[in-house]
């Protein structure tokens, strides 16, 4: 996240780590929400099918053992990839992916199961929604060790199919920010968290892409997967597996 701020620990207590094992170590590679006690929602683009992935829930600093971290393996066939995401075409949408997690996550103060918006739920203009997340600070810069959040008001279809991204951005996606703040990388695959009509938040969007210039480059807001343009098939393949 692009000047952003430490977040309240355990304030976004659905975002978790997904990390992959390289040379016996694990390394955070995405953010992902937690949207059952087993079931974690991520990007397609975060998952390769060669790598072996674990995830960490109820993380906030990841230089210090808190005593809240839940570290959960995952099986190679527990990956489920939107059978229309195409890897070469980021811009063709479908960035979303289902991990199914070898064990229930223990729920409590730090880990809790995030809401999602009703199917076909479209923000307004300017929604003030705020990304989370663990990528780099700026581009090519470091990851932090705290979680990190900013503030990303939403840019409505109309306005981020017009002016800012043209046809890289589909109604299956949500646009927000395009001013100095912004996802980067590490932060794919995370939640794009807003604000429900009861006080509580609802995972809108999952942090697909941001420009190739750089994370924050004006005017391109960052790309989100539209969370509830894949109800259907979230619970579909949570009720078949
Ligand atoms: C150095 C980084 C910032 C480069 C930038 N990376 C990204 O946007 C990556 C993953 C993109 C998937 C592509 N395999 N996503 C992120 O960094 C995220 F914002 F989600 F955290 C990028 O490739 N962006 C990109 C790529 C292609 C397009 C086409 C729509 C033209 C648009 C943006």
């Amino acid at each position: 996240v692009v000047n952003g701020e430490d977040a309240v620990p355990y304030s976004w207590p659905w975002q978790v780590s997904l990390q992959y094992e390289s040379n016996g170590a694990f390394y955070h590679t995405c953010g992902g929400t937690l949207i059952a006690e087993d079931w974690v929602m991520t990007a397609g683009h975060c998952i390769s099918s060669s790598r072996t992935y674990r995830v960490v829930l109820g993380e906030y600093d990841r230089s210090v053992e808190e005593g809240s971290e839940q570290v959960i393996p995952i099986n190679s066939d527990d990956l489920f990839v939107h059978p229309k995401w195409n890897s070469n075409c980021v811009s063709c949408g479908n960035d979303i992916a289902l991990i199914k997690l070898s064990q229930s996550a223990q729920l409590g103060d730090a880990i809790q199961v995030a809401y999602l918006p009703a199917a076909g739920d479209i923000l307004p203009n300017k929604e003030p929604c705020y990304i989370t997340g663990s990528g780099r600070l700026y581009t090519n810069g470091p990851l932090p060790n705290k979680l990190q959040q900013a503030l990303l008001p939403v840019v409505d279809y109309a306005h981020c199919s017009s002016q800012w991204w043209g046809s890289s951005v589909k109604e299956t996606m949500v646009c927000a920010g395009g001013d100095i703040h912004s996802g980067c990388n590490g932060d794919s695959g995370g939640p794009l968290n807003c604000p429900a009509t009861d006080g509580t938040w609802e995972v809108h969007g999952v942090t697909s892409f941001v420009s190739s210039l750089g994370c924050n480059t004006l005017k391109k807001p960052t790309v989100f997967t539209r969370v509830s343009a894949f109800i259907d098939w979230i619970e579909e393949t949570i009720a078949s597996h």
